[in-house]
């Protein structure tokens, strides 16, 4: 007899019950989908379709053949049979405000033979989802945000990554930057992925960490700020735990371990602008948050020594901030970045498979193309800007997260190769925070005379106090400056704007005030920004 022919994957449709209710279930591989509805007793007529669920075979995390406990088989009417058959699928269920919860639903067949059928079937569909991490190190800080990151770990998301069938190394840090010189010493290639448990601190020690290494094995000095940095492959993802949580709130669009856990199961994938910063010619730190000079780094200097206050510790900080009230004088200089599209008040925020970035990227690789990689350094149009400033903020992407849902620059692209450079001139206490509490509301934060914000693709800034005399030559007219300056400080009824404040790179104060900061390079984590 010839065969029937079926097309290929066939598509798969039968009765099962779901705690003793007849559905409908279909597997359509054509479509990739596969969905169950509730099949009504014939009396009941025209009653509409209540309880049809449709699954993206892509948003299945797990199938399973069901255990089925004693007590429970003895209760069902399964007597007669000889063991019931019964398969678990588990699947990512969408709640409101981009939080993910993961589904689960049990299929009892009426006899073994299909549900074997339905396991093959699911299975073959999932083993088609190649870019799956399978094998993870996971890095964990115990230390960060409310010093939670072990129970959220082992409570919320190994039952997850377990139940995915993925194999994870854990690693839980015993102090600072112990993941980012683990990362010199670990075996990649084992790896599908790094997941850090934390902060924003914690991913930025992860990503020190890696870019490190890819260039330390390809021979790349990244002290030159103009060398073109090589791609790394492998993906970070990231489990909120920490205080601020932006890299995760900004990238996911919630700070919730489940919800990136289950990003991270699917293997979503999102590329990242990474800026790189310099002090003349000594690379520093790289940045994918923010680089802030003024409030912000004075808001973070504050905080450091009340960890123990968990994440209120920035409110107290920036609220003692506010009332001092400080402005500092100086000179930032900056290339506008030509080739994007968007600009920060287009009011285009960047969602997923944004195609700003996709097309500010393509050209960007186009323009380095051209001028491999010398572009970043060419002597075209310098803007610069002389002044006193509140704030100068830099950031690669809009900042956004549970203190300002929008963003310190809510149209900011993760991956477009820009960076916004936000200035807040010298204001007054009230403008001021009006100006701070507008990135709690939908209102327009950039819609006052005293800020100004740029697209840039790299900027530099020199305090006034550095402008008079260079650190490098130590005649004894420096000297008598630098203790000025220091005394200057130490009397706050002096008047002038006070020396220096420091950068606050991602959360960690830089110790040089003059810098140098350029878009670097396009990186790949593991998150799907929703
Ligand atoms: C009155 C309401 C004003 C609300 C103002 C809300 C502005 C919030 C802006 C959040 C910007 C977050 C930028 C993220 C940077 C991260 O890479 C970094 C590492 O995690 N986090 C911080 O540096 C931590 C930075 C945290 C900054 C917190 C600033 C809190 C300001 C509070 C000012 C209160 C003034 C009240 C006066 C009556
Ligand atoms: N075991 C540890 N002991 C002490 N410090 C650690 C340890 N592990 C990591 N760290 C450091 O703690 C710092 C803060 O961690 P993290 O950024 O995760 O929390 P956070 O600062 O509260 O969160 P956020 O950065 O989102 O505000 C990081 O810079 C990291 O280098
Ligand atoms: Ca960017």
């Amino acid at each position: 007899m010839q065969p029937e022919y079926l097309p290929f994957p066939a598509l798969l449709c039968s009765v099962l019950s779901i705690s003793r209710q007849h559905y409908e279930v279909t597997l359509d591989p054509g479509r990739a989908l596969l969905s169950w509805r509730k099949l009504r007793p014939r009396s009941v007529k025209g009653r509409t379709r209540a309880g049809s669920v449709t699954v993206p075979l892509t948003e299945i995390v797990s199938v399973e053949e069901a255990e089925i406990d004693g007590k429970y088989c003895n209760s069902m009417k399964w007597q007669h049979m000889c063991k019931p058959h019964a398969f678990t699928v588990r699947y990512i269920k969408r709640m409101k405000k981009h939080r993910w919860r993961c589904g689960e639903v049990t299929f009892w067949c009426s006899e073994e033979q299909m549900c074997c059928h339905w396991l093959q079937a699911l299975n073959d569909a999932l083993n088609q989802q190649t870019h799956r991490p399978k094998h993870l190190l996971v890095y964990i800080n115990p230390y960060g945000g409310c010093k939670k990151g072990k129970q959220i770990y082992e409570k919320k998301v190994a039952p997850l990554f377990s139940a995915a069938g993925i194999a994870a190394d854990v690693v839980v840090t015993e102090y600072a930057n112990h993941a980012r010189d683990n990362l010199y010493d670990v075996n990649l290639e084992k790896y599908d992925g790094i997941v850090c448990v934390g902060g924003d601190g914690m991913f930025s020690e992860v990503l020190h960490g890696l870019i490190g290494r890819v260039q330390k094995d390809s021979h790349i000095d990244h002290n030159n700020p103009s060398a073109c940095l090589s791609r790394c492959s492998i993906r970070i993802g990231i489990v909120p735990a920490g205080s601020t949580d932006c890299v995760c709130y900004a990238t996911v669009g919630i700070n919730d371990p489940v919800t990136s856990a289950l990003h991270i199961i699917l293997g979503d994938c999102q590329p990242l602008d990474v800026c790189s910063i310099h002090h003349k010619k000594n690379f520093l730190k790289y940045s994918v948050s923010l680089l802030g000079y003024g409030f912000y780094g004075d808001v973070l200097k504050g905080s450091e020594n009340n960890r123990w206050l968990g994440p209120a510790r920035y409110d107290f900080s920036g609220f003692k901030t506010f009332l001092t009230h400080h402005w500092y004088e100086g000179t930032v200089s900056f290339q506008p970045a030509k080739w994007v599209i968007g600009s920060p008040r287009d009011n285009k925020p960047c969602t997923s498979g944004c195609h700003v970035c996709r097309q500010s990227s393509k050209q960007l690789q186009e323009l380095q193309k051209e001028q491999n990689c010398r572009f970043e350094h060419s002597e075209e149009e310098w803007t610069t800007i002389k002044g006193k400033f509140m704030a100068i903020n830099a950031v690669s992407l809009s900042c956004a997260c549970p203190r300002s849902p929008k963003g310190l620059s809510p149209a900011a692209h993760l991956a477009d190769g820009s960076a916004d450079l936000i200035l807040v001139r010298k204001c007054s206490r009230l403008n001021f925070l009006r100006h701070l509490i507008r990135h709690t509301s939908k209102k327009d934060q950039f819609e006052f005379p005293f800020v100004e914000v740029y697209r840039v693709k790299n900027f530099q800034f020199t305090p006034k106090h550095f402008e008079e005399y260079d650190t490098e030559s130590t005649d004894i007219g420096n000297v008598s400056k630098k203790n000025f300056a220091q005394i200057c400080t130490d009397h706050p009824s002096c008047v002038c704007s006070h020396v220096n404040s420091s950068w606050n790179c991602d959360g960690e104060t830089l110790d040089q005030t003059a810098i140098e900061m350029s878009d670097k390079k396009v990186k790949r984590r593991l998150l799907l920004m929703t």
